[in-house]
């Protein structure tokens, strides 16, 4: 059977929300001093926007082929991720079949591999990788899903990640994961709060709510430790990238530290199957969240989580809407999924990368029928009121 081939690829940036889930507007939940590694610095603790968390904004893909079809995906590089598509990755696309994923993902690794390997050109290479499998599944007529083996549960169950688990609750989500919003700069009196919040929402959900709390990088090994004890009173279901992603030996002695049943996640900011081997190999946590958008793709992604398994670790992926939905849903190493409460209260569900989506599914009662992820490709399009910008062109 003859595929089409790639015939453009075009890079476009988008500010305001999207898949830099940051880049929000003043009042959000998701800037209300929440703890960070720069929360040393008091003048950065109050605001991540104040460090430049927001600074990328969204990069959008979009790879049409011979036949017409566009195939596009969106994550967090903006306009650096733009150049490094326009300028170096689509030499790698144009002209090949649309069913040439794996060898593109290799090409576009190796050739970056001297200023890339993780980060915002990790986010980048994600990008095209998304873009190409919804390209492909377009092509073929199939939801991504159906690519990759197809549901193995009939519906997703979802924990929402937002300052309200009491409102998620109510929303029907298995469980509230807070944000950490006191760092070890802000000693005991911190400290004190962090539990107090935790406390607070244990009373308002009841015993059997899960609680998790993120700790976005911002801990050191004895905070951490601390922390997990005095939260283990609370019920606390487990504790979230605690430390730097650099220091695979702190993780690895945290989960030793952690009272008994308490676990150990982290993974959002590492990249490829080679960061995450150190992270099963070193025994760091028990459940990866690698964001598809972020650690290289669906493609990547595929390999992460066959290793994980393999170590009887789960994978709960880290946001990325549409793109862990497809995946997670295929998956039996991935019973649950992330839901991120993009609201700025956030006292209602709205879709996690809004406005830049249309068509995006969103949980009912943290819940979604695999059907809902039925439509071709990921199944989602450009909203056309959004203006897409496009700083670079190839060639
Ligand atoms: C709430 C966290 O600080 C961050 O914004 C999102 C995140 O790490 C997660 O959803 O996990
Ligand atoms: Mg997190």
């Amino acid at each position: 059977m003859s595929m089409p081939t790639i015939k453009a690829v075009r890079a476009f940036t988008v500010r305001g929300g999207g898949a830099d889930y940051h880049d929000q507007a003043g009042g959000h939940w998701i800037d209300d001093h929440i703890g960070t590694p720069m929360g040393k610095y008091p003048e950065y603790r109050q605001s991540r926007q104040s460090f430049g968390i927001n600074v990328l904004g969204t990069l959008v893909v979009e790879i049409e082929a011979s036949d017409g079809t566009v195939g596009f995906a969106v994550t967090t590089a903006g306009e650096i991720g733009a150049f490094i598509v326009e300028k170096h990755l689509s030499r790698f696309l144009i002209g090949r079949q649309v069913t040439e994923i794996e060898k593109i993902w290799d090409q576009m690794y190796f050739a970056t591999q001297y200023y890339g390997r993780k980060g915002v050109v990790l986010n980048t290479i994600s990008g095209v990788d998304l873009a190409l499998w919804d390209l492909l599944a377009k092509v073929r007529k199939e939801p991504v899903h159906a690519l990759l083996g197809g549901p193995v549960r009939d519906e997703l169950q979802f924990y929402a990640t937002g300052a309200r688990p009491d409102l998620a609750k109510q929303m029907g989500f298995i469980g509230g994961k807070l944000p950490l919003h006191h760092v070890p700069a802000e000693g005991e009196e911190g400290l004190k709060k962090n539990i107090e919040l935790l406390a607070e929402m244990r009373s308002r959900c009841g015993d059997d709510f899960w609680l998790m709390y993120d700790c976005w990088m911002s801990l050191d090994l004895n905070y951490a430790t601390k922390l997990a004890h005095k939260a283990h009173e609370y019920g606390l279901k487990w504790i979230e990238e605690a430390l730097s992603p650099d220091d695979y030996w702190g993780y690895a002695e945290l989960r030793k530290n952690v009272p008994k049943g308490m676990l150990v996640t982290t993974g959002e900011h590492e990249a490829t199957r080679w960061g995450f081997k150190l992270l099963l190999e070193m025994g760091c946590c028990d459940i990866i969240q690698p964001d598809v958008g972020w650690c290289g793709g669906v493609t990547e992604l595929i390999k992460i989580s066959a290793l994980a398994d393999a170590h009887s670790a789960l994978v709960v992926p880290h946001g990325s809407s549409v793109y862990s939905y497809h995946f997670v849903i295929t998956r039996q190493n991935s019973p649950f999924a992330e839901f991120l409460m993009m609201h700025p209260v956030p006292d209602q569900v709205v879709p996690m990368f809004t406005p830049l989506l249309l068509d995006e599914p969103v949980p009912v009662n943290g819940r979604m029928k695999a059907s809902a992820l039925d439509k071709p490709g990921f199944g989602v399009r450009l909203n056309p009121e959004i203006k897409l910008h496009r700083p670079y062109i190839n060639g």
